[in-house]
């Protein structure tokens, strides 16, 4: 039997992070969409957040930034609040370069004005850290494209203009959105390699929230798996990716294409994830999971300190290694 320890909520908290996420609310018209989450941003680090679609991933995203919807109201602490030094601790790429630059004004104007908002430095001062964050970026001839409008540019120097204005103040935070999500494969990597270069080169910790498995496999240092509003495991990369403990993350990993054997049925993860306000009280992800059994049904779990990472399950220990198998046979009819 391997050792599990339950903690209380205070000691997920870290010495060593960089932001303190804590019981983190997000609820619109009463329903919560983000449902008790608590978690650590560390220094450097890239930190990857997946989980299927509607599991709060932007929202919380976006609970970092302070950029949360009007009608959202919250819970819980983030802490240390960047939201009010927002493009000088902590930027946003987002999934849409396009949205991320304003049409009206040259691409160097616009890296000059995030620089002057932060810094009082002259104007030239801030056009060079304008053309300097855009040569950085790899754009080519960089003084006489700074003066050139976004649609001027190509989308793949759209998407290193993004970077470069995401970076330019060298944040302590980089929050990036799905910054892939709209892009074919070539433009894929370059984005993720920048972000990684960028990272690596002002310190900076990067979130990364993503569907993309294998970006997650490349870059992040460790990942946060979500579920319906709520941690189902986060820990280090390869550990969670190469043996997951929570049947949701084995059913998220066993599910994707590559991972299927020639000739064999694919694995697939049945059913959708639960609608927001319609969460009786058990494990979300009870109705889906191949492994669920009587606590699963009366009891949300919570996350608990288990084979090195955090895993909100009752019964991880249960979970055969390798779990995809489990995620075939469900698929058989009964
Ligand atoms: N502005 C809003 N008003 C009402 N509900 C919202 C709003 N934004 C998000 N939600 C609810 O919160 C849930 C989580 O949204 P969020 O965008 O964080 O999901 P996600 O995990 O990022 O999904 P995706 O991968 O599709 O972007 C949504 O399913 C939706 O029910």
């Amino acid at each position: 039997m391997e050792s599990e320890a339950r903690l209380p909520s205070e000691a997920l908290l870290s010495s060593e992070a960089l932001l303190s996420v804590r019981d983190l609310r997000i609820a619109f018209d009463g329903v919560e969409a983000v449902r008790g989450l608590s978690f650590d941003v560390r220094p450097c680090e890239v930190l990857a957040v997946v989980g299927e679609s509607g599991a709060g991933k932007s929202l919380t995203a976006r609970a970092l930034l302070g950029m949360l919807p009007r009608d959202a109201a919250t819970s819980g602490t983030i802490s240390p609040d960047l939201s009010a030094a927002r493009g000088r601790r902590i930027s946003l790429v987002p999934q849409d370069a396009l949205s991320a630059l304003s049409p009206v004004h040259p691409v160097g104007d616009q890296l000059a004005a995030a620089v002057r908002s932060v810094a009082r430095v002259s104007r030239a001062e801030a056009r060079s850290r304008a053309v300097a964050a855009l040569d950085r970026v790899g754009i080519p001839d960089a003084a006489r494209r700074a003066r050139a409008y976004p649609h001027e540019y190509s989308g793949g120097m759209r998407q290193r203009a993004v970077i470069a204005m995401a970076t330019v103040n060298e944040p302590d935070v980089v929050v990036a959105d799905e910054p892939t999500t709209a892009l074919d494969e070539e433009h894929r990597d370059l984005v993720l390699r920048l972000l990684a270069e960028r990272r690596e080169a002002t310190g900076a910790a990067l979130v990364l929230v993503t569907h993309d498995m294998d970006a997650v496999r490349g870059y992040a240092d460790r990942v946060l798996v979500m579920y319906a509003g709520r941690l189902s495991e986060l820990g280090p990369t390869d550990e969670v990716l190469d043996r997951p403990r929570a049947p949701y993350t084995a059913g998220l990993l066993a599910s994707l294409p590559h991972n299927a054997t020639p000739g064999r049925r694919l694995p697939a993860l049945r059913g959708t994830p639960p609608a927001p306000g319609t969460l009786p009280p058990r494990c979300a992800f009870a109705p889906r999971c191949p492994i669920a059994a009587d606590p699963c049904h009366t009891a949300e779990p919570e996350p608990r300190q288990a084979a090195g990472r955090l895993v909100a399950c009752h019964r991880w220990e249960e979970l055969p290694h390798p779990a995809a198998d489990l995620f075939l046979q469900e698929r058989r009819p009964a």
